[in-house]
């Protein structure tokens, strides 16, 4: 459930007098998402989402993520624009939280992915990473190789969902920093690519991408991360067994679009360890910190130790397919 702050239909309407969208026809709470309030929005103009950020959003980084899909849209890549008021400002407040009407993706996201989802996917990634090139703005990763130990220090003597996680995690993460590349190709980063970000239309013979959505944990990093997260999210199945076919199929459409240097390839498994050590991070610190009762259904950082487990054990970058 993600609607976390009401919006009263008055304080809507008042809303959209700063734009030129006409009136409002519907609105309602959209259920899915975790991080902030989202509203699908019918106004004479068409279909938009409207997005109020709440806490785990930092105000000032907001420019930052509505300036990047605003240049990324602009180069024709399918992700969210962010819509201006009459004034030309996108950003602006709304039941005294920030909030921005962004451009509605048609497509849905896939609750079971398939193979033949991997190969769009990559170069969907590719082409992302393509379109933010030339953007002038950055943002440090906060949840990057730096934020990785403080986070799990930050996990000591909560609740744990298995004995010993903390000890595994933690020798596993003091090997990935020892490890972490130098010197690789960056840019603007996803950071989040996972499966309910990446709508897709089946209205083919293979799943076409129609849209990216969810940057809210976009940063200046490696490339070859982004790239990292998505053979975690979308090349495990259920049972934590490691398909090597979606992940052939993703490299392969990322490279069909960008070439991967060879240092970058090397770095794969280092980069997939450091990847599952963030979520497993993320999801341990909600773990032990979500309340009783909260609307918010906790993930489980156990899927993320059983993934590091698989990439502790790869020899190389042909673990992956190549
Ligand atoms: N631009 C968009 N077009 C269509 N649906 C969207 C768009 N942005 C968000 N949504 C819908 O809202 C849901 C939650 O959005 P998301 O950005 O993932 O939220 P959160 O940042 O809170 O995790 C998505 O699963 C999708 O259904
Ligand atoms: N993808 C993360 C959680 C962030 O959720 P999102 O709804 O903002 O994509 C995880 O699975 O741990």
């Amino acid at each position: 459930m993600a609607v976390y702050t009401e919006v009263t239909d008055e304080a809507l309407r008042h809303f959209l007098a700063s734009y030129a969208l006409g009136e409002l026809v519907a609105f309602r709470g959209i259920a899915e998402g975790v991080e902030n309030s989202n509203y699908a929005l019918k106004t004479e103009a068409g279909d938009f989402i409207l997005t109020l950020y709440e806490k785990r959003v930092d105000p000032a980084e907001l420019p930052y993520f509505l300036g990047l899909m605003d240049h990324m849209a602009a180069r024709g890549l399918a992700c969210p624009v962010p819509v201006k008021g009459a004034d030309g400002e996108a950003l602006r407040s709304l039941a005294d939280r920030p909030a921005a009407i962004c451009t509605f993706l048609p497509g849905v996201w896939p609750r079971r992915v398939r193979p033949e989802h991997c190969g769009p996917l990559g170069t969907a990634l590719a082409a992302m990473h393509d379109a933010a090139g030339d953007f002038s703005g950055s943002r440090a990763n906060t949840l990057g190789p730096s934020g990785w130990l403080p986070l799990l220090n930050r996990c000591r003597g909560g609740a744990m969902p298995a004995e010993g996680v903390f000890e595994e995690l933690s020798t596993a993460l003091h090997q990935v920093l020892e490890d972490w590349p130098r010197v690789l190709p960056v840019g603007q980063i996803h950071a989040d690519l996972f499966p309910d970000n990446v709508f897709f239309l089946n209205d083919g013979k293979t799943p076409r991408v129609s849209g990216i959505i969810d940057f809210y944990f976009a940063c200046t990093d490696l490339l070859a991360y982004d790239i990292a997260v998505c053979l975690n999210a979308w090349c495990f199945e259920a049972d934590f067994a490691f398909n090597v076919t979606k992940a052939r199929a993703l490299l392969a459409g990322y490279r069909a679009r960008r070439v991967l240097s060879q240092a970058e390839i090397e770095a794969l498994p280092v980069l997939c360890r450091g990847a599952a050590i963030r979520f497993a991070l993320t999801r341990l610190f909600d773990w032990a910190n979500t309340p009783e009762g909260a609307m918010v259904t906790r993930k489980d950082p156990m899927d993320y130790v059983r993934r590091l487990r698989f990439h502790a054990a790869a020899r190389g970058p042909d673990a992956y397919g190549l």
